[in-house]
């Protein structure tokens, strides 16, 4: 692990990755890997998932061509120096925020998505000029080998890596020094995470988990909600970290909220569910254990077969949950809809805010002022009124959670601002050295109304003023330049006057 790091780090030293053409080389040579491998990057993902080629392009590969286009037409302004606002006493300088690499970054993905979660991140840290290494999840074994065989034949091996392994790799790997750590998977993986990046007091990004809460109002759009909330939970058989994990509504809704999502299920997979090509199956026995243990004990009003030796798990809604039993305990990440009985949008919400804040929050209603004020008085790491997911996929929004659904943020520019130091740059001018005696000993009363005079937030506030001012200094400085020190001190004088006139209280 060590040597792989060392020689990262030694490429990126060297300054390697820092050039916009270079960054704008690798991506887009990841983008002709994408499209000259495409159907071994689609086998892989559909023998890992049991997904049909035509979902793992629509759910995988169609974003990552979209994130690397929209990277690449943005990059050459997003590395450009940004001027900001200056003070008087920098009115005459340079002041900018530089955007600069962190370094050596790790990116750990999750088994889910197994090619969307660890490219998506990488197209934003080559952009911010990092050097990369990428860690796919054992879970997901075939994408993780397309990764590890196709990546080195198209970026710089020297500067972007894949490393593939299981809890013991990836326990090696978090003992090195990283200068960012993007990770995707559970929360309980993420401490752990977290703590092995604290050694060495490197940032993270945790992109975890947690129970999505979906709300659906009495005045809303029934047909539509169940529509929507049967696509984004049953899509890859439910294991998706911002899929609706469970429903809260009035209790008189349950009955046709079953009805109007059988309906649907049948529109989407068919009379026989298990024989839909859209319908995937659960990764691994254990995770298919875990979720059978949840239907234990509960009153399942649709669903519910189950067929070990193909890890098939029918969608299933149950009813009348009650929340202290173990399906509304931990995220369900599979085919299980439990639905909990409120009385209304303030239990919903009281609900909602005595569990750990959620990846993300769904409100159906026709009541924007609802969805609003639910909006208002919850928190989650991301919200989509009216459907769900959808949040995830405009890349101007920010994706992440919040407390133990995660911390900081990717996708588009904020990828790659997560893996980028806005580095403050103040270019200061060898001009008007006298003006710096104000800071430099002995200080004194009048040095320190000078002081007040530069920085007085109320002088600024005033437009005329500053304008005023602005026109002083320059004329001050023009004076100070063609007529010496004699002058100089006469219009320090007229602006003195000009400050006392205007304040004359000031002490
Ligand atoms: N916020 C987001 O964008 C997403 C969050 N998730 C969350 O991920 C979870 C499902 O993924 P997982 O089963 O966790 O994926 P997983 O089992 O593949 O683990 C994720 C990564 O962590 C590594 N890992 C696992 N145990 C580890 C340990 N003890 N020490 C060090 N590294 C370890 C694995 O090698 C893998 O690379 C769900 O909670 C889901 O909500 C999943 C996808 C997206
Ligand atoms: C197509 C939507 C992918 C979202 C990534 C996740 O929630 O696991």
């Amino acid at each position: 692990m060590e040597r792989h790091v060392l020689r990262l780090r030694q490429a990126f030293r060297a300054g390697r990755p820092r050039p916009l053409r270079f960054r704008m080389q690798q991506l887009e040579a990841l983008r002709k890997m994408v499209q000259e491998h495409e159907k071994d990057i689609l086998a892989a993902i559909s023998a890992d998932l049991c997904k049909s080629e035509f979902n793992a392009y629509s759910q995988e590969v169609i974003s990552i061509l979209g994130e690397i286009d929209f990277v690449l037409e943005n990059l050459a302004e997003w590395v450009t120096a940004k001027p900001v606002k200056k003070n008087l006493l920098t009115m005459m300088d340079e002041a900018y925020i530089q955007p600069e690499p962190l370094g050596v970054v790790l990116i750990i993905g999750a088994w889910n998505y197994p090619f969307l979660l660890t490219i998506q991140p990488l197209v934003g840290a080559i952009a911010a000029g990092n050097a990369v290494i990428i860690k796919p999840s054992e879970l997901s074994e075939n994408t993780a080998e397309i990764l590890a065989k196709l990546l080195p034949q198209y970026l710089d091996q020297d500067l972007y890596a894949v490393i593939n392994g299981g809890v013991v790799e990836t326990t090696e790997l978090l003992k090195q020094r990283f200068d960012h750590i993007l990770y995707t998977g559970n929360t309980a993986v993420g401490k752990i995470v977290m703590e092995a990046a604290a050694k060495h007091l490197t940032p993270v990004t945790l992109e975890l988990g947690g129970k999505s809460p979906c709300y659906i109002d009495k005045d809303c759009n029934l047909d539509i909600a169940c529509r929507r909330i049967t696509w984004g939970k049953f899509m890859n058989c439910g294991q998706t970290c911002i899929a609706p994990d469970y429903i809260l509504c009035e209790s008189a809704l349950q009955h046709q909220i079953v009805q109007k999502i059988k309906e649907t299920l049948k529109e989407f997979y068919g009379e026989n569910i298990k024989e839909s090509s859209d319908y995937e199956r659960i990764i691994n026995i254990r995770h298919f254990q875990r979720i059978r243990r949840l239907l234990e004990g509960q009153k399942i009003a649709f669903g519910g077969e189950i067929d070990e030796a193909t890890r098939y798990i029918a969608p299933t809604i149950l009813t009348d949950v009650d929340p202290e039993t173990k399906v509304m305990q931990e995220e369900i990440f599979g085919p299980i809809l439990p639905i909990v009985p409120v009385k209304n949008a303030d239990e919903a919400i009281h609900f909602i805010n005595e569990r750990e804040k959620p990846l993300a929050l769904y409100v159906f209603s026709h009541n924007n002022k609802l969805i609003k004020r639910m909006i208002d008085e919850t928190s989650s790491g991301g919200v989509t009124g009216n459907d769900v997911i959808m949040h995830f996929t405009l890349n101007s929004l920010p994706f992440g959670g919040v407390g133990s659904s995660g911390m900081g943020a990717y996708h588009g520019k904020h990828t790659f601002d997560t893996f980028s130091h806005q580095r403050p740059c103040l270019l200061k001018s060898l001009k008007r050295e006298s003006a710096n005696k104000l800071r430099y000993p002995p200080n004194s009363q009048s040095k320190v109304d000078w002081a007040k005079f530069f920085l007085l937030k109320q002088f600024n506030k005033g437009k005329i003023g500053l304008l005023l001012l602005t026109f002083l200094g320059v004329m001050t400085a023009v004076l100070a330049k063609k007529y010496q020190a004699v002058l100089r001190r006469k219009a320090l004088l007229i602006c003195l006057v000009v400050y006392r006139l205007r304040w004359p209280n000031e002490q």
